[in-house]
């Protein structure tokens, strides 16, 4: 088994006395400079002047820089800025200001392991990946709790590197949860495979299909919801506490026979088509292609991204949800 690293294998002692510039305020960066500056680490914002995430940067409190002027006054460097623009912002704001005494921070491997970004060979570079959405990472924090993450050292030039990665983890409150040391390779195939054929991909696919079945079927549109979307957070929420056995334990016999069956099926069919996606990843050809989608202005981005915007699920999901307000607990701004 893997060693998890919790609140008592890491200090804050490295950090402490160091100003962490967190590029970019959005789902992570909002997250992790609350959370650092929380746990009592300097932290500043490095973000454009035409920045929409400016103005809650500076509501939030946090002294708003240029990415440039950021990297330039900062000990660490944390790269919270979308992937597709993490290479330009390195090149033109981080680089000239790079000596051995700065270190390199990402949370997400892409850029470094697909050698979007070459650092110079006396920066430590690390990396803290919370395995959980950004508003999350904040709101459990602010429970007292954690969203687990990987730890990942890419350069120790200063023979201090995890001890900063690890400290940093903690400020985020990432070691109350559990953290595991990986490499930027494993973390990175694992994330594209895990959001692209189970998390995001798979389960948004599941859920258009299934809901699509029952309406062409003549079933009533709400009805599809409540049974291919809404019960799936229930079921999920089983899964997470339980484990799929626990969850099996409290469906109805019914139920299981159903899923160990028709499930198999879905199960033959996918695990392929699984198994060609991570190899598109581990041979690059996804990276190729996303790096190419966004030279070109995302066109298929875009496209598909506003054909799910109009699909019925949404238009029926947001009228169910109008009359169920205890769903949204927090609005995700
Ligand atoms: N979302 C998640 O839960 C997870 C994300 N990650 C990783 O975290 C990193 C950040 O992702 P995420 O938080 O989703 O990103 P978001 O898209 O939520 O936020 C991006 C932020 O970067 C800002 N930004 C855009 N361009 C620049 C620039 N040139 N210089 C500085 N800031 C800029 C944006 O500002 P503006 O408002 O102006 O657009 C915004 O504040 C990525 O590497 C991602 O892979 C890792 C784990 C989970
Ligand atoms: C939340 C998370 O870790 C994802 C889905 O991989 C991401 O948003 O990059």
């Amino acid at each position: 088994m893997a060693k998890v690293y919790y609140d008592q294998d890491a200090t804050l002692e490295p950090l402490i006395g160091k100003t962490v510039a967190i590029l970019g305020y959005g789902s992570q960066g909002h997250a992790h400079a609350l959370n650092l500056r929380d746990s009592g680490i300097k932290v500043i914002v490095g973000l454009p002047e035409n920045s929409k995430s400016r103005k809650k940067a500076t509501e939030d409190g946090f002294e708003v820089y240029i990415p440039s002027e950021a990297a330039k006054r900062a000990d660490i460097i944390m790269f919270l800025t979308p992937d597709t623009v993490q290479p330009a912002i390195y090149k033109e704001c981080v680089e000239p200001h790079l000596d051995s005494s700065k270190t390199l921070a990402f949370a997400h491997g892409f850029n470094i392991h697909f050698k979007q970004i070459v650092p110079p060979k006396d920066v430590d570079v690390f990396m803290v990946a919370p395995k959980g959405p950004g508003h999350l990472v904040r709101w459990m924090y602010e429970e007292g709790k954690g969203v687990p993450a990987l730890v990942a050292i890419y350069q120790d030039a200063s023979g201090t590197c995890k001890d900063k990665a690890l400290a940093y983890a903690k400020a985020i409150g990432a070691t109350r949860a559990g953290v595991i040391e990986t490499t930027f390779k494993e973390e990175t195939e694992t994330d594209l495979f895990g959001e692209q054929w189970v998390l995001c991909g798979g389960v948004t696919a599941l859920i258009k299909a299934g809901f699509e079945t029952l309406v062409e079927a003549g079933y009533q549109p709400e009805v599809a919801y409540f049974e291919c979307l809404h019960e799936l957070k229930l079921i999920v929420d089983l899964i997470y506490q339980y484990g799929i056995a626990g969850m099996r334990y409290s469906i109805s016999d019914t139920a299981k026979y159903g899923d160990v069956t028709r499930g198999e099926r879905i199960y033959k069919m996918v695990k392929p088509l699984m198994k060609e996606g991570l190899e598109e990843i581990q041979k690059g050809e996804f990276a190729r292609e996303w790096v190419l989608e966004n030279q070109a202005g995302r066109p298929v981005f875009n496209a598909l991204l506003e054909r799910d915007r109009e699909h019925l699920i949404e238009k029926v999901g947001q009228e169910l949800r109008r009359m169920m307000p205890w769903i949204t607990q927090k609005e995700l701004k």
